[in-house]
This record gives C-alpha cells, sequence and structure tokens, in this order.
C-alpha cells in the first residue's frame, strides 16, 4: 500500500544557519522512526546548508517553487535544473498563497509540473477551495479543474511519482482543520478524478496528502481515512517537538 508521506512546508521561515542546525535536532529526533517518508521544504537559500546537514539521514530535500525554464533572463526566479543540482527530491507546486498573491495560474502550475518531471523532480501538487467556494458548494467543481488543469499532458508513468496535497485554503494557518470525513470527502474525490485521468492502477499509488492547520492532536484521526496518505505541515513543522509528533502519529 502508500507509505505515509509527512512533508513540512516551512514557508518564509527560518534563516540558512537557523534551518541548518534545526535540521540536525530533526534528524536525532526521528532517527528510530521507520515506515513513513518525510521531506522538509525550506526557503531557497537554506536548500543548499539543509542538504548537507541532512546527508546520510532518510529525510528528504523538497523546494517550496520554482521556474519552469532551465535557466533564462528570469530575474529573482530559480530553475529546475538548480534544484535537481542541489539535490532536491521533491518539489511544491501550486501552493494557495503561491495562487492567491503571486498570481500562479492552473496554466503556469502545469508548466512547472511538466518541468518538474522533466528534470526528475517529484512535484507536490496542492489544490483547494476557498471559504466561499466551500460556501457556495463548488469545492469540487474547483478542486477537479485545478487537479485536471494542473496535470494537462502528464503521463500514467510521470503521474506514480506525484504527490497531490489537499489544502482547504480556509484551513491554512487558522487553527480551523477540514474535519476528518470531510477531507477523505474530497481527497477520495481527487482519487476518482486521478483515476480518471490515469486509470485506477495508477491512481491508487498516487500519495493525497492533506493540509492545513495539521497538529499533533488532529494527524491520527486524519491518517485514520483511506484516501488520506500523510500531510503537508506549515506551522507545526517549524518545530521539532510537533513535526516529530506528527511523523510518529502517522504510522
Ligand atoms: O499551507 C500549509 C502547508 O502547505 C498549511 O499550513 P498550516 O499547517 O500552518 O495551516
Amino acid at each position: 500500500m502508500r507509505t505515509p508521506f509527512i512533508a513540512g512546508n516551512w514557508k518564509m521561515y527560518k534563516t540558512p544557519i537557523e534551518a541548518a542546525g534545526f535540521v540536525r535536532e530533526l534528524i536525532d529526533s526521528l532517527k528510530d522512526v521507520n515506515g513513513v517518508d518525510v521531506a522538509v521544504c525550506p526557503p531557497f537559500p537554506a536548500l543548499w546548508p539543509v542538504k548537507e546537514a541532512l546527508e546520510s539521514s532518510n529525510i528528504a530535500l523538497g523546494a517550496q517553487n520554482m521556474h519552469f525554464e532551465k535557466e533564462g533572463a528570469f530575474t529573482g526566479e530559480v530553475s529546475p535544473a538548480m534544484l535537481q543540482d542541489i539535490g532536491v527530491k521533491y518539489v511544491i507546486l501550486g501552493h494557495s498563497e503561491r495562487r492567491a498573491y503571486f498570481g500562479e495560474t492552473d496554466e503556469l502550475i502545469n508548466q512547472k509540473i511538466k518541468a518538474a518531471f522533466t528534470w526528475g523532480l517529484n512535484p507536490i501538487l496542492c489544490v483547494g477551495e476557498t471559504l466561499s467556494e466551500r460556501e457556495q458548494g463548488i469545492t469540487k467543481a474547483v478542486v477537479e479543474i485545478q487537479v485536471r488543469k494542473g496535470l494537462l499532458g502528464v503521463t500514467p508513468e510521470q503521474a506514480e511519482k506525484l504527490t497531490l496535497a489537499y489544502e482547504p485554503v480556509w484551513a491554512i494557518g487558522t487553527g480551523k482543520t477540514a474535519t476528518p470525513e470531510d477531507a477523505q470527502e474530497v481527497c477520495s474525490f481527487i482519487r476518482e478524478t486521478l483515476a480518471s485521468l490515469f486509470g485506477r492502477e495508477v491512481a491508487a499509488k498516487i500519495r493525497i496528502q492533506y493540509g492545513g492547520s495539521v497538529k499533533p492532536e488532529n494527524i491520527k484521526e486524519l491518517m485514520a481515512e483511506p484516501d488520506i496518505d500523510g500531510a503537508l505541515v506549515g506551522g507545526a513543522s517549524l518545530k521539532v517537538d510537533s513535526f516529530t509528533a506528527i511523523v510518529k502519529g502517522s504510522i
């Protein structure tokens, strides 16, 4: 079956020096934990020192965004080739903060997804509805469009390397978690959508994370749901104790 997958999205927190010190503590705290894939996704300047600190640990390195071109005159951007060169394994794409604050569209996110596969990076595609979309009863329609447009042109072989993260926007950083039943309903719907795109066998292999105020107190009930395979953790991934408790609670 699917191995649980817990990823920490640090957002714009931790300097490179803080980040390296943090992961050294995290490695120690997680050293006896098996049966779960763990990744940390620091900001770009911290990727290299974190990669060095992670060496010979089983914690993987992820990035939070990237451009889709290999290189070029794109001031301020970071390319998939650069991430690959550092040894990044996962890249978060389409996070709701990128969509809301930086104008990322499904079309742009789709270009990034395809570039990630080209460069051997495993994308974590984030989808999720806003509060007003949930209140209008259009959650599934919104999420279906994000999944279908985000994955346009992706092959079933590539899709096996994909992770989906269902992150209801209203649950991010608010302390309000979706109920396990509500999260399961959308995650199961996402898997149906993936099955219609890539076939049932491939869809059954793709991990779907829940994200939005995940904490040590709610990880177990979320993981008990059949279509929730892990978590994309924001705030609670910034402290060794809470992130460790979430990782341990996921297995
Ligand atoms: O956006 C998130 C992870 O990508 C979730 O953030 P919080 O866990 O802080 O709600």
